[in-house]
């Protein structure tokens, strides 16, 4: 039987005296669109950093098809086939659309220093082939229109997008999206969930979404894992998440 595409163990995090993360244990199946939910403080973005090398577990393991990823680098865990979004928006935001979403994908292609100086040989055969492909991309999240505006200067829903495209630029296997709802109404929220549930079927992908809310979740992944203070608290379909009781008093506990 294949590894499952993402793997955590027994992963825990701490920080001094914080522990962000206790004893996460959950799969990722390839070809999964799944949610990791919980709330403020809950210690999902610090299960991205850990898959994403941004920091080390301080115990426990975590596996790509069956590889640990333990001791990677961010930018080996992105060779392997795993890009990100990030809470706070990460884009280039003087340089335009088209750009921002070209510098993501030309990470893909291999090419000398040397060329890349002189715009010989390969390089310019690529830098076309970047560009048309970049295009395309970001015709698929709707933002073709504006490829030539400063990313800084788009609405904060179509920077979201924006910071999609870049992520999907990297033909990643595995995508891990970090709350792309934030900020947005109701209306983008929709348009989003669109565009969430498109490019995971368009593009092949297994997502691995975290969302502050659950209703954008509930909507759009049939397998969700919540967490509070750092431990798993319930797994399963968002009928399962809806109705379990660790889960209504964690959400309600935030409320107060
Ligand atoms: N670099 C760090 N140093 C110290 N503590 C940290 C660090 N990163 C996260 N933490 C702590 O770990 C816990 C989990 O934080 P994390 O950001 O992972 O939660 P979250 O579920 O993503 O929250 P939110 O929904 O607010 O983004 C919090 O108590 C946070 O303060």
């Amino acid at each position: 039987m294949a590894a499952p595409l993402l793997e955590l163990k027994e992963v825990n995090k701490r920080f001094g005296g914080v522990q962000a993360v206790k004893d996460m244990t959950f799969t990722v199946e390839r070809g999964e669109l799944a949610g990791l939910i919980g709330p403020n403080g809950a210690g999902k973005t610090t299960i991205f950093n850990l898959v994403t090398g941004v920091y080390d577990v301080t115990s426990g393991s975590i596996a790509f098809k069956g590889d640990s990823l333990n001791k990677l680098k961010s930018y080996q865990v992105i060779r392997k086939g795993i890009a990100r979004t990030f809470q706070n928006l990460r884009l280039f935001a003087a340089s335009t659309v088209l750009e921002n979403v070209m510098t993501a994908a030309q990470q893909h292609y291999q090419y000398s220093f040397a060329e890349a100086l002189t715009h010989l040989g390969r390089w310019k055969g690529m830098e076309a082939k970047t560009r048309a492909e970049s295009m395309e991309l970001l015709d698929r999240v709707g933002l073709a229109d504006r490829a030539g505006q400063a990313a800084g200067t788009l609405p904060y829903g179509l920077q979201r997008r924006l910071e999609i495209a870049r992520a999907i630029s990297l033909r990643p296997e595995l995508l891990l999206l970090d709350e792309p709802a934030a900020g947005m109404n109701a209306d983008e929220v929709e348009q989003l969930n669109v565009l969430i549930t498109g490019i995971h079927k368009d593009f092949d992908l297994t997502i691995l979404l975290i969302e502050h809310h659950m209703d954008v979740v509930m909507a759009i992944c049939p397998h969700i894992v919540c967490m509070n203070f750092g431990a798993k608290i319930a797994e399963g379909t968002p009928e399962q998440i809806q109705n379990h009781p660790d889960v209504l008093k964690a959400y309600l506990g935030e409320e107060e």
